[in-house]
């Protein structure tokens, strides 16, 4: 790479797009990497203030911008994306289906604290659409050593930075409980409210139970819709602190593991998670609170895209919900974009 005056630069090959910005009209590339320069393109060249300019020099072991992107995208890519192509230097990824995205936030970090590059993505462990844009990547300078970028591939291992984990269609079991439901004093209203969310992951209820306060009825059907090979497990009612509250205790005694009784998430309190292990398959159980049936958004749309792609939630993660973890219920709900469930 060389440095010239641009009105000596006729016939000189470009090493970079020039970008050219007209307020409220257009930016973008008025000339690209690689473009030869002819004699009308000087003025135009001077008109957006290049009175000098970076011609292209090949040197060994020096990458260009577009050459480095290259390098970055491929850390990040894996099945089910698309990436555009390199345009100054940028590549963007987007999703080529409807799944989680689960970020390798460690070798993020690596990337992003080596210096000279970046990689930004969306937040990870959420959903995302078909077309949606994942990440996008580039170097800071316009060249940078090679060595740099093999050196930062090294680091990171095999492991790609993104991830996109589709939604199979998993079958859910709800179990209602509650005498108030079981005794027809009141209609259910919390069970569509299940069905709809499930829909949004392409998810459906493949058994439905409605009992009443018996712990030992509830275990029995949690046990049963798991036999009978529903994907996971949904019990409503009974799961704060009434005497009649006997949800979670029902769940224990199945014998799944427990995660945790309780989140940092609000709505979402009083919320249970385990998974019952048998034969080689990992079944969540959850327990919903009341406010995952009256509020527009909860824990439960933190959690449940997590289980309809097959991807285990720890105590760990849980516990680091609270940062984020408490919903402002705003007059017009824009989650999955706000700070709503976004701890880390
Ligand atoms: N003293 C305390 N009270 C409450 C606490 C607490 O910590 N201390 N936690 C509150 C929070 S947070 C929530 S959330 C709710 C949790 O309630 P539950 O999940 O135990 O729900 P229930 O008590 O069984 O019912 C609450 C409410 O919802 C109606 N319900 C329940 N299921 C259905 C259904 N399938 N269809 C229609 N309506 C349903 C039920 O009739 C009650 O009106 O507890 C707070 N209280
Ligand atoms: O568990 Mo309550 O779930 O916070 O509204």
């Amino acid at each position: 790479m060389k440095l010239i005056r641009t009105e000596d630069a006729v016939g000189q090959v470009l090493c970079h797009d020039i970008t050219q910005i007209i307020k409220g009209e257009k930016k973008g590339p008025v000339f690209k990497k690689g473009h030869i320069i002819q004699e009308e393109d000087i003025p135009v060249l001077l008109s957006v203030g290049k009175d000098n300019i970076y011609i292209w020099e090949k040197e060994e072991g020096i990458l260009h911008e577009n050459e480095a992107a290259e390098i970055l995208c491929k850390m990040c890519i894996s099945d089910h994306m698309t990436r555009s192509g390199v345009s100054e230097g940028k590549i963007e990824i987007r999703a080529d289906c409807d799944g989680l995205l689960k970020i390798n936030r460690a070798a993020l970090k690596v990337v992003n604290g080596f210096g000279q590059m970046m990689i930004a993505t969306v937040h990870g462990d959420f959903p995302v659409q078909k077309g949606d844009k994942l990440a996008g990547t580039r170097i800071i300078p316009l060249v940078i050593e090679e060595e740099k970028m093999r050196q930062v591939e090294k680091l990171i291992g095999e492991k790609p930075i993104l991830q996109l984990k589709p939604f199979p269609g998993k079958k859910a079991g709800v179990v209602t409980t509650g005498n108030e439901v079981f005794y027809g004093r009141i209609e259910d209203t919390f069970t569509p409210v299940i069905e709809e969310k499930l829909k949004e992951y392409g998810g459906e209820v493949c058994a439905h139970d409605v009992l009443n306060d018996d712990h030992t009825k509830i275990t029995e059907s949690i046990l049963k819709m798991i036999d009978d090979g529903a994907d996971m497990v949904l019990c409503t009612g009974g799961m704060s602190v009434d005497p009649d509250d006997k949800t979670p205790l029902a769940i224990k005694n199945t014998g799944a593991r427990i995660v945790s009784y309780g989140a940092p998430v609000l709505p979402g309190a009083m919320f249970l998670l385990a998974y019952y292990e048998k034969d080689g398959r990992k079944v969540p159980i959850m327990g919903l609170p009341g406010c995952v049936m009256y509020s527009k958004r909860t824990i439960f749309d933190l959690i449940l895209p997590r289980a309809m792609a097959d991807d285990e939630v720890t105590a760990d993660e849980l516990a680091s919900l609270g940062e984020g973890g408490l919903c402002l219920s705003c007059m017009v709900c824009t989650f999955p974009n706000c700070g709503f469930g976004k701890g880390v």
